[in-house]
């Protein structure tokens, strides 16, 4: 069996027909894929979280739970059954517990509201051998009542306040704040319900409130909450604060201890202006009764316009002039230079009105909404500054929806601030600008632990209809699917308007002289536009930053920058080329059935609406890099409940790969210590090409078998690889002139993707950090993300790689991973012995192709204390990002790049050119 030629794989060609790739096979995964959807209970196959699921031996295998999906186990319809929608009961399904708090201000009512998952992570054998291996204990953990939950942010005009009602009955968001004080969602809605409330409605309409869902409100002072609400969102999300200036959207990293003081001036109908000195310590140093209200107000009787949006996208074709009593109107066209106005700056706002003869009819209502809109944002961005320079700060965040992400309302505040203060201030905004005073209202419900959360607690997702409400389109869904899909099909209806909302004003709207007219981009604005930029606020308190970074405050995950537009344009294009065939793969996984190909569709829309939104504009989601946009697409699959797209073939290449795993391990070993060292490098890099979600290397499966494609790629292994520090990794591995360095202690493996990838890549060369001696943590992904393999999965390969192998099967049984096999399996059926170093899986915390490290698993954290060598292998994880992470401990990044562009621009080099880079510790 061994290699003949040099070539160590030559005695694989056996098994070819076992792993051929072609039209074929790709016909008996569906088609297998088919079977699986009808043979399976249809809790197991929608249901991948929950235990239950039988694995390729036949053992029961546990999902992890660290972001449940919906659970329909148990599902039954209730009454009857031949209605259209009949109520379908889910017993076990334990999410969406909610609190609500709401802020009822004179235009638009705010509501926050929490759904709740109960921890269902899954506490099985093999989580606490490893749990005790790595010294975590439950203990450890802080105490959150609001466990691994949601934010949701939603508005209603306050003239619509029925339709907020329904909207909190329908969804039942009452029934949570039983008890002002305590986070009580077991007991049943009573007479003493309360719920937060903040604004003027909170007084106004308490009476409604009682009358129609049986709540009392607990009226919380504005202030306060505007303030807790401002703090809390500059502290937990990262981007959360932007400039705006000349059309340009920029995010600002604000540090948490130096926050504070600053301005907030808070623009509703009208406008309060405080002065923030810390937690719960402020005043309220100014306002001005020229606010939104005044806008609206004064722009609906003079326009006729029926809504605050429509008025607003009016005066993106507004031309002010018309209206406007200009400097040089009074001077003759010419500047007024001394005092350095030029002809073009408004001398007085309508002032023109004067002197004409002409009647309100005679104007254009898209000049008058400009002249108007201009005058209330230049006047709230003076006053704002004067604020601040009577004490002596330096930054103005403005809040409140009068702002509504619109961009020439942004950059004209801007252009005021910067032109009074001469540069000196800063303008900022907000991307939750709307809902500070909900959001504050919402912390005033004690013990729920919000304010403990930091930056890394929290995820935000961008789901379907989230932010959208009112109207035939009434959201936003929680976790019903067929209701998201009914949502994305109304969406559609709507077309392109809704598909790219928000306005964009191009560079040089107001321009240093501040009178350009804005370009019209009327036809994308909608009503609510600027509600899309606001997502689904996850907390998940045992996310953790990963503590080998060397600097976590610089640490940039993203390697590819897609603010920068070319990039962005091609990213665009390759991501929706794949779309069809990832339709396909998803539809197929799920059965091929009606149902599936209907969330397929919904599927694809949805991910296309987010591209040609993120093409429009790109920060609308906080900074975009490569990573995101990967990770939206993983996300948008698992919201239309395709929950592992690419199962099958995962399965597929994990049985062919171990099935010639036992011959490459024999000729590894007759290989002298360099020789396989180089040896398993190249594996890893070879098997690096069995990639989905490359469309080179998609094409490439249809030509060939796994193994002529592996063979293939082997032979291109050729050293030097595009960036090589292979000799300097086998120095530190094997030492130089006699001198044996000592092995490392614990080595983190970041795994990538399923088959050839971690079978005869990454398990054989975890196998020879365990013969030196080197613990060995595989890390994996919590979720699936196209054919990465999961943690969850890891187990049962290592399991079935362990029958052939001595030390896999004592450093496995060592880790706890053999905890079913480990009375069988045993190769000369002694125990396991426990003196081997362990081989541990832990779950990454992400289900992306990527991984911001930022944002880790406790359960990798804690792995991470003891280590000293890190591994980061594939494109997603070693070159998408952290290409350029620098960590505390050793550091080699493992890829092949399988993607010609990037591989010019990241490494001057071509398609399938490898990666290769070994860092010490910094
Ligand atoms: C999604 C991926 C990062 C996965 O690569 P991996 O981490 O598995 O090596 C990569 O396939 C990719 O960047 N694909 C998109 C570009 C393309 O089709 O070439
Ligand atoms: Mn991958």
């Amino acid at each position: 069996m061994a290699g003949l030629n040099g070539d160590p794989f030559l005695g694989i060609d056996d098994n070819i027909e076992k792993l051929q790739y072609n039209n074929n096979s790709k016909e008996a995964i569906d088609k297998e894929g088919l079977v699986v959807g009808i043979g399976e209970d249809s809790s197991n196959n929608k249901n991948n979280n929950q235990g239950g699921e039988k694995d390729m031996a036949g053992n029961s295998i546990h999902r992890s739970g660290s972001r449940p999906q919906l659970d329909l186990s148990k599902a039954e319809i209730q009454g009857n059954s031949e209605e259209r929608d009949p109520t379908i009961l889910l017993p076990n399904q334990t999410d969406d517990i909610s609190h609500l708090a709401l802020d009822i201000g004179g235009s638009l009512i705010k509501l926050v509201y929490f759904s709740r998952h109960e921890d269902q992570s899954v506490d099985d054998k093999r989580k606490k051998i490893v749990k005790e291996r790595l010294g975590i204990s439950n203990g450890n953990r802080r105490n959150f009542p609001v466990l691994g939950g949601r934010l949701h942010f939603v508005k209603f005009e306050t003239s619509k306040l029925n339709e907020c009602l329904d909207f909190i009955s329908s969804k039942q968001l009452h029934r949570g704040g039983i008890d002002s004080h305590h986070w009580n969602s077991e007991a049943p809605a009573n007479e003493n319900a309360v719920i937060k409330a903040t604004g003027g409605g909170a007084y106004k309409f308490a009476d409604l409130f009682k009358e129609r869902l049986g709540v009392s409100i607990d009226k919380e002072d504005e202030m306060d909450c505007l303030v807790a609400g401002a703090n809390f969102l500059l502290k937990a999300i990262r981007h959360e604060a932007f400039t705006h200036m000349e059309g340009h959207k920029e995010f600002v990293q604000i540090d948490h201890n130096d926050l504070f003081p600053y301005l907030l001036v808070n623009i509703g109908s009208g406008v309060s202006i405080i002065k923030v000195d810390g937690d719960g310590k402020f005043q309220r140093v100014s306002g001005t009764n020229v606010g939104g209200g005044t806008y609206w107000g004064l722009g609906r009787l003079l326009t006729k316009c029926n809504n605050f949006d429509e008025l607003l996208e009016l005066s993106q074709r507004g031309d002010n002039r018309t209206i406007d009593m200009l400097v040089g109107d009074i001077y003759g066209g010419m500047d007024y230079s001394k005092i350095g106005l030029s002809a073009s700056t408004i001398a007085s706002s309508f002032g023109k009105a004067i002197s004409d003869k002409k009647e309100l009819q005679d104007y254009r209502p898209e000049d008058i909404s400009l002249s108007l809109l201009r005058m209330i944002s230049y006047n709230i961005g003076q006053i704002s500054y004067l604020n601040a320079l009577r004490f002596g700060l330096k930054r103005i965040f403005f809040g409140g929806f009068f702002i509504r992400g619109h961009a020439y309302t942004m950059d004209t505040i801007s252009f005021a601030v910067h032109f009074w203060s001469k540069g000196e201030a800063q303008a900022m905004f907000l991307r939750h600008e709307g809902f500070l005073g909900a959001v504050g209202a919402f912390m005033s419900y004690q013990k729920h632990g919000l304010d403990d959360l930091m930056v890394h607690h929290l995820v935000e997702r961008f789901p379907m209809g989230a932010p959208y409400t009112g109207g035939k389109i009434h959201g936003p869904p929680l976790g019903d699917l067929n209701e998201k899909i009914s949502w994305m099909e109304k969406f559609v209806l709507k077309g392109t308007e809704i598909t790219a909302p928000v306005p964009m004003a191009p560079p040089g709207t107001t321009g240093l002289g501040g009178f350009e007219v804005p370009s019209s981009r009327g036809a994308t604005l909608r009503s609510d536009a600027s509600a899309l930029n606001v997502g689904v606020l996850h907390l998940v308190p045992t996310l953790e930053v990963f503590p080998l970074l060397a600097d976590p405050k610089m640490y940039e995950p993203n390697t590819i920058d897609l603010s920068d537009h070319k990039e962005l344009e091609y990213w665009f294009t390759v991501l929706s080329g794949h779309l069809p065939d990832l339709v396909d793969k998803a539809v197929a996984s799920e059965g091929g059935t009606d149902d599936a190909k209907r969330r397929g569709d919904a599927f694809a829309r949805a991910f296309s609406a987010h591209l040609a939104r993120l093409m429009e504009e790109p920060a609308a989601y906080g900074k975009l890099g490569l990573a995101n946009l990967l990770e939206l697409r993983e996300e948008c699959l698992r919201e239309f409940q395709f929950l592992d797209a690419y199962r099958s073939i995962k399965q597929r290449e994990n049985e062919a790969s171990l099935a010639v795993l036992p011959d490459l391990l024999l000729e590894l070993d007759h290989m002298d210590e360099e020789t396989r060292l180089l040896t398993l490098i190249e594996g890893v890099l070879a098997a690096n090409i069995f990639d989905w979600g490359s469309r080179a290397c998609v094409d490439f499966y249809h030509k060939g078998t796994i193994i002529e494609i592996y063979r293939m790629s082997r032979n291109k292994m050729q050293r030097p690889w595009r960036v090589d520090d292979f000799d300097l990794f086998k120095e530190r591995m094997l030492g130089s002139e006699g001198k044996k360095p000592r092995p490392h202690k614990r080595a983190l493996l970041f795994v990538d993707n399923s088959g050839a990838d971690i079978v005869l890549g990454m398990l054989p060369l975890a196998r020879e950090l365990l013969r030196r001696g080197t613990e060995v943590v595989l890390v994996a992904n919590s979720l699936p993300a196209l054919n990465d393999v999961t943690a969850m999965e890891v187990p049962d390969i290592v399991a079935e790689a362990a029958k052939h192998c001595d030390i896999l099967r004592r450093a496995a049984e060592a880790g706890g991973l053999l905890v079913d096999a480990m009375n069988n399996n045993s190769l000369d059926g002694s125990r396991g012995n426990s003196s081997s170093v362990p081989l541990m899986v832990v779950e990454n915390g992400c289900g992306s192709p990527c991984i911001d490290l930022r944002q880790v698993s406790s359960e990798l954290a804690a792995a991470a204390k003891h280590a000293d060598l890190v591994i980061l292998e594939g494109m997603g994880r070693a070159l998408h990002t952290n290409f350029n992470a620098r960590f505390k401990c050793e550091a080699l990044k493992l890829a092949m790049v399988k993607n010609q562009r990037l591989a010019e621009k990241l490494i001057k080099g071509k398609i399938y050119d490898c990666v290769c880079r070994y860092e010490p510790a910094t």
